[in-house]
C-alpha cells in the first residue's frame, strides 16, 4: 500500500508524524493538492467509514456516491486502492474545506489516539495513527506496526485500540463497520 500526505506545513514540524515518516522512506509529502495524487483519502468528514470493502478487487475504486454528487467529481479521475492519503495540517485548519483532495474519502471508525498531544482524544488520530487504523482495517497489519515503530509511543496505539481494530477488520462492509462502532460509542455514553 502507497501512503501519500498532502503536507500543508502549518504544524509542529518537530512533532510532525508525516515528516517522520518521510524521513524513513515509509511515506510520500505533496506540497500542493494538484500534486498529489488520487487514493482512499482518509478524511474524519466524509460519510462513508473506511472498510474491508474498499480494498476488495484491483485497479480503480467508485466512490459509491450518487450521480454528479462533488464525491463523484473527486473520485472521477481513478482513485487507486493501493494507495491512502492523509492531509497532514493541524486540527485547528483541519475543516471540511481543506479536505479537497481527488480520490474516494472514508473516515476512520471509532479509534483512540496514543500521541503525547492527543492521548486518549478518540477520532482525532494523528497521520501516522491514521495510517496505521486504515492499514488494520485494510488487513496490512504488519504494516501497521511497522510503521508505528518509527515512534516510541506507537506501540501503545495497536495496544490502545486492539479489539475494535480486530472487530472492523472482520467486517465486511461500512455498514457493518459502523454497527461495531457504535457499541464504542455506547460504552463512551455510559462512562
Ligand atoms: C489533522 S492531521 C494532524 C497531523 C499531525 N500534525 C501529525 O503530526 O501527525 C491528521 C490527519 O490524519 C487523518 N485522520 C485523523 N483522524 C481521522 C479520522 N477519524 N478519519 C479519517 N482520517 C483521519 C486525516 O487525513 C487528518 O487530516
Amino acid at each position: 500500500m502507497e501512503l501519500h500526505v498532502r503536507y500543508e506545513g502549518d504544524d509542529d514540524p518537530e512533532k510532525c508524524s508525516a515528516r517522520r515518516l518521510a524521513k524513513f522512506d515509509d511515506a510520500e509529502l505533496h506540497r500542493s493538492t494538484r500534486a498529489t495524487p488520487p487514493g482512499i483519502v482518509l478524511n474524519p468528514f466524509a460519510d462513508r467509514a473506511l472498510s474491508p470493502a474498499d480494498r476488495e478487487g484491483t485497479g480503480v475504486l467508485r466512490s459509491g456516491a450518487t450521480h454528479g454528487s462533488e464525491d463523484e467529481r473527486r473520485s472521477s479521475s481513478g482513485a487507486r486502492r493501493d494507495r491512502l492519503v492523509a492531509l497532514d495540517c493541524s486540527w485547528e485548519t483541519a475543516e471540511r474545506e481543506a479536505f479537497d483532495l481527488e480520490g474516494v474519502h472514508r473516515s476512520l471508525p471509532f479509534l483512540v489516539a496514543a500521541n503525547p498531544v492527543n492521548y486518549g482524544t478518540a477520532f482525532q488520530l494523528n497521520t501516522v495513527e491514521a495510517f496505521a487504523g486504515a492499514l488494520c482495517i485494510l488487513g496490512e497489519r504488519e504494516r501497521a506496526a511497522e510503521i508505528l515503530d518509527r515512534f516510541s509511543w506507537g506501540h501503545t496505539f495497536l495496544e490502545l485500540n486492539e479489539e475494535p481494530l480486530r472487530r472492523y477488520a472482520d467486517c465486511t462492509d461500512s455498514t457493518e463497520v459502523l454497527a461495531v462502532q457504535d457499541d464504542y460509542l455506547a460504552d463512551e455514553d455510559e462512562a
